[in-house]
């Protein structure tokens, strides 16, 4: 279940992730649907025989890896079914890693599907954020663990449908611990700001 390899091609991970993306539109649209009792239990019938469809392919082994340190390119695909930041997984935005010098980040845009206070996003999809993008940042020292604590500042509301920039940078590194520290940008001004601890797992380490 819990695979760090697959022999999944290239084309296998292009239809893997088109799937996530309409599945994540269709999450999206269902916030804000208002249609006729009518036109949404034709729906609900398509989406029934999709289940149907998905049902027996459905296996105890994931196509792709749960969990890939030596991955090269593409950062997200370290975690590709992350409920954070996975690219196949369509609860996870579609938010972009990258590296840049010593920090990583995380470029994103939330819809309706992460509401908190109105026209923002959820403090808890906040938290999240900040979880997965450290404890990514962490993995740079060449070891990993999880989340001992991690403490979140709300400055300022976070808007929905706004360019967010999540930046994180290893502040301390020592023994078996890692502190971690991150803020997020909209429009150049920090809005969150945060700092994890990561205790290093030696099962983590293979
Ligand atoms: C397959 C790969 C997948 C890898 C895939 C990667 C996925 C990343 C996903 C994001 C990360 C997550 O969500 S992780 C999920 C959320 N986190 C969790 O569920 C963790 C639950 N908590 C735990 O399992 C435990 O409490 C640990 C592992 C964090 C620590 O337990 P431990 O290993 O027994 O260590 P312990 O001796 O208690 O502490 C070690 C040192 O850290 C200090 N310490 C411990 N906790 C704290 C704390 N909150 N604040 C300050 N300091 C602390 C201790 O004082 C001690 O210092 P000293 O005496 O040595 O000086």
């Amino acid at each position: 279940m819990h695979n760090t390899n697959s022999d999944a091609s290239d084309e296998h991970r292009q239809v893997l992730k088109k799937l996530s993306g309409h599945l994540r539109n269709i999450i999206e649209q269902s916030i804000v649907l208002n249609a006729p009792d009518k036109v949404i239990t034709d729906i609900n019938k398509q989406l029934a025989t999709i289940e149907t469809i998905m049902q027996p392919y459905v296996t105890d082994k994931r196509a792709l890896e749960y969990y890939n340190p030596n991955v090269r390119g593409d950062l997200n695909d370290i975690q590709p079914y992350s409920a954070v930041s996975g690219h196949y997984n369509a609860l996870a935005a579609p938010i972009k890693f990258e590296q840049q010098q010593d920090k990583l980040i995380g470029r994103v845009k939330y819809g309706r599907a992460y509401e908190g206070p109105p026209n923002c996003v959820h403090g808890a999809i906040i938290a999240g954020v900040y979880d997965q993008l450290m404890a990514i940042a962490g993995m740079a020292t060449g070891k990993a663990g999880p989340t001992a604590y991690l403490n979140i500042d709300y400055h300022k509301p976070t808007p929905l449908f706004e360019a967010l920039e999540f930046q994180a940078w290893i502040s301390l590194e020592r023994d078996n611990k890692i502190i971690v520290k991150g803020q997020c940008l909209v429009q150049g001004e920090v809005v969150t700001s945060s700092e994890a601890l990561f205790i290093v797992k030696a099962l983590l380490n293979k």
